[in-house]
């Protein structure tokens, strides 16, 4: 077994050895990674379980590692949700649980509530997806039909102390939000998730509409005195990743400008503001002086209108190609950090002024790739995506568009 690090220990800010046991659960797309890390700083016993996404799993000595679907979930992250409920119950006070929790754990733990299906579950997660609701509502409305987000592993853990270690891929980094926040009760009514539903028009399989008509469950509260003892820390998020790739290109004496951590919106309309933004500093040196780099993270959405293949930053980098179309001295990066960008292979995809024509060279027209939400083939036909594979990390979108 591999000596423990205090210096990680540190680092990562882990809570005080228990008297009693310590399991490790977990979910994410980077839980593997976590649980590695953790294994590695950890100076005393421990045995757990997390759930990762197909193709993201870790060589771990003591805590399992299981591989599961997303963003659809499936049978192997419903088992898995199973199995991590069982791993912490009739635990005792002197007990520690360490919720090692990032993004895509909303799919990767699938557990209908009572009347729902799997299914169901598929269904709606299906119909989030497609609906181009943000991240917070998306999962505000999951927690209305789970019996594991929302805080509700956590109460199961009781009476054992749970201490949650968050890699935030959220706009705002707020903990609840990351993974459905299975460990950390989210504020939130049936009511509003109902709001939310109709706004968005969510075509909800007729279980899941029974179940959201009627009055709100028994979830737990972030108030609920069982929680007390828990503890809640963000060891990465988007806010970090952007100020060290600020770091990096200063040291390459480009400056850098930090746009947000959290932008939020339509990716082709998200684009529109970031190239204006781009021809205004390439034309007239506002409102920076060149040579700058422009640095966004969050987690922009598509409202599926066609039927091609493309996540959001490629869709997000096909928008920012037509706008930037012919312009010089424009060179954009779009990724998901997690090194896949929606359901495809890539993590995202590069452009620059000769983009479109080039698309065009190669028989696609632009417009017609992004009207049928196709940008991936796109920018596949012209040799531009970015493929990382797997990154063991996921703090959302990372934009970065150079202007010289
Ligand atoms: O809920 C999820 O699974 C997300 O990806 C956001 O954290």
């Amino acid at each position: 077994m591999a000596k423990a690090q205090p210096a990680l220990a540190v680092r990562l800010n882990l809570p005080p050895k228990p008297a009693g046991r310590t399991l490790v659960i977990g979910a994410g797309k980077a839980s593997a990674q976590m649980a590695r890390a953790f294994e590695e700083a950890w100076d005393g016993p421990l045995s757990g379980l997390v759930v990762t996404r197909y193709g993201y799993g870790e060589s771990c000595e003591r805590i399992e590692i299981v591989e599961a679907s997303h963003p659809v979930p499936d049978e192997a992250g419903f088992l898995a949700a199973r199995r991590i409920m069982e791993t912490v119950s009739g635990l005792s006070h002197d007990d520690l649980v360490v919720a090692l929790i990032s993004g895509g754990g909303s799919s990767l733990l699938p557990a209908p509530a009572p009347g729902l299906t799997l299914d169901d579950e598929q269904a709606i997660n299906r119909a989030l997806l497609a609906s181009g609701a943000p991240i917070g509502v998306m999962n505000l409305i999951r927690n209305q039909f789970s019996t594991i987000k929302g805080g509700r592993l956590a109460a199961h853990c009781g009476p054992a102390r749970v201490a949650t270690l968050v890699v935030s891929d959220v706009p705002g980094d707020d903990p609840a939000i990351v993974a459905s926040g299975p460990t950390i009760p989210l504020a939130g009514t049936r009511e509003l998730a109902r709001k939310y539903a109709n706004l968005y028009r969510l075509d909800l399989p007729p279980a899941a509409q029974a179940l959201l008509a009627g009055e709100d469950d028994l979830a737990p509260l972030p108030s609920d005195p069982g929680f007390a003892r828990n503890t809640v820390r963000t060891i990465a998020s988007a806010a970090l990743s952007l100020e060290a790739a600020a770091d990096l290109a200063r040291q390459q004496k480009v400056e850098a400008a930090i746009l947000s951590d959290s932008i939020e919106g339509e990716s082709r309309d998200v684009a529109q503001v970031h190239a204006a933004m781009a021809r205004e500093i390439a034309a007239r040196n506002r409102p920076f002086n060149k040579p700058v780099v422009l640095l966004s993270g969050g987690e922009t959405t598509v409202t599926l209108r066609g039927k091609g293949r493309g996540g959001r930053n490629a869709e997000f980098l096909l928008a920012f190609a037509i706008a930037i179309d012919g312009v010089e001295g424009i060179t954009a990066l779009a990724a998901d950090t997690d090194g896949i960008d929606g359901s495809e292979d890539n993590a995202g995809a590069f452009c620059d002024g000769t983009t479109a024509t080039r698309l065009r060279h190669a028989g696609i027209d632009p417009l017609a790739a992004l009207a049928d939400n196709d940008a991936y083939s796109a920018f596949a036909a012209i040799g531009d995506l970015l493929v990382t594979g797997p990154t063991g990390t996921n703090v959302n979108d990372f934009r970065a568009i150079l202007i010289r």
